[in-house]
């Protein structure tokens, strides 16, 4: 078997702009990772935009193509990331690849960003969270939801540190590895927290605020969470500030960008595309200048 790790991602394909599989492709390439892609949907744009055309996978599609894999015996990964899922059936499908997958390589990670929305709203229908709760999450060795998503699957709130980590505790018992918050509102207003968890240690990091709306940052975290957990040898800390250091670059880039073109007023969609190829550089060698420090568990 060959040393370089596999991925495979199944998440949504956008023909301009990065979300999804767009997101996440190019960086885990450029950290050394090969990665096979699922696209679940093909959209124009993602659907931030005011017109959202293209076509969604169907499952039998995408039982096909999984089809294909194990028939040419090329269906042994040592990831497997998702993101976005339109619907409970799919979900329960990805469920259903974890499990024929961990036959094929028992040590497979799966790393689960269980996208359900944010600051409060859904963006998908309600009755996806009993499957993430009872059927994925509890297959996931890497958890990547945001505050909101976190404190759905749980039932419980977050209002401070304290809450997090019982948040993050109930997260853990479901049988996941490692939990960590994307962003949480629990820092001061300019600045969001980040926390990752694992079973010897908690560490959170604030970050920044730019102010503008990003889409696709989450699935370029999940991304580069999974590629620095693998090349660091999961240590919590040094990934978690590896993966805010790239982020950090490439959001400040994206929007000073953003700004050059239009100094004043809200930034439309296409201008804040998340500017990934011109920042391969800081992808491949991030500079960390925020460091995590450790959330002491009493
Ligand atoms: N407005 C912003 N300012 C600074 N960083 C941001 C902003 N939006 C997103 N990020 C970065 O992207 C990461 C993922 O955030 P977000 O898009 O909120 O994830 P999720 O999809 O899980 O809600 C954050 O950890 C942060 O590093
Ligand atoms: C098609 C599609 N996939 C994925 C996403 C997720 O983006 P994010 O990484 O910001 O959660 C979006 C957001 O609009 C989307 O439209
Ligand atoms: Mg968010
Ligand atoms: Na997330």
């Amino acid at each position: 078997m060959s040393s370089t790790p596999r991925v495979l991602s199944i998440q949504s394909h956008v023909v301009h702009g990065y979300v999804g599989n767009k997101s996440a492709v190019f960086p885990l390439q450029v950290l050394g990772l090969e990665v096979d892609a699922i696209n679940t949907v093909q959209f124009s744009t993602h659907t931030g935009y005011k017109d959202i055309k293209g076509t969604i996978l169907q499952n039998e599609d995408m039982e096909e193509l999984i089809n294909g894999l194990v028939l040419n015996d090329v269906d042994y990964y040592t990831h497997f990331l998702t993101g976005y899922s339109r619907s409970p059936e799919s979900l329960k499908k990805i469920a259903q690849i974890i499990k024929n997958l961990r036959v094929k390589n028992p040590d497979l990670v799966y790393v689960c960003d269980p996208v359900m929305g944010d600051n409060g709203k859904l963006y998908v229908p309600e009755s996806i969270l009993p499957v993430y709760r009872d059927d994925v999450v509890p297959l996931a060795d890497i958890l990547t939801p945001n505050q909101f998503e976190a404190e759905l699957l749980t039932g419980l709130t977050m209002k401070d540190l304290d809450g997090a980590v019982k948040v993050i505790q109930a997260l853990h018992n479901k049988g996941v590895k490692t939990v960590v918050l994307s962003s949480t509102d629990l820092g001061d207003e300019n600045n969001m927290i980040a926390i990752a968890s694992n079973k010897d240690c908690c560490y959170q990091v604030q970050i920044p605020k730019v102010d503008a709306t990003f889409t696709g940052t989450g699935d370029l975290f999940a991304a580069l969470f999974l590629a620095w957990s693998y090349r660091t040898k999961n240590n919590l800390k040094l990934t978690l500030e590896q993966t805010i250091a790239t982020l950090q670059a490439i959001v400040k880039d994206t929007y000073d960008n953003a700004r050059r073109i239009q100094p004043t007023g809200k930034i439309p969609p296409k201008l804040i595309e998340l500017r990934l190829i011109q920042n391969k550089q800081i992808i491949e060698e991030p500079k960390i200048n925020i460091t995590a420090t450790e959330i002491k568990l009493n």
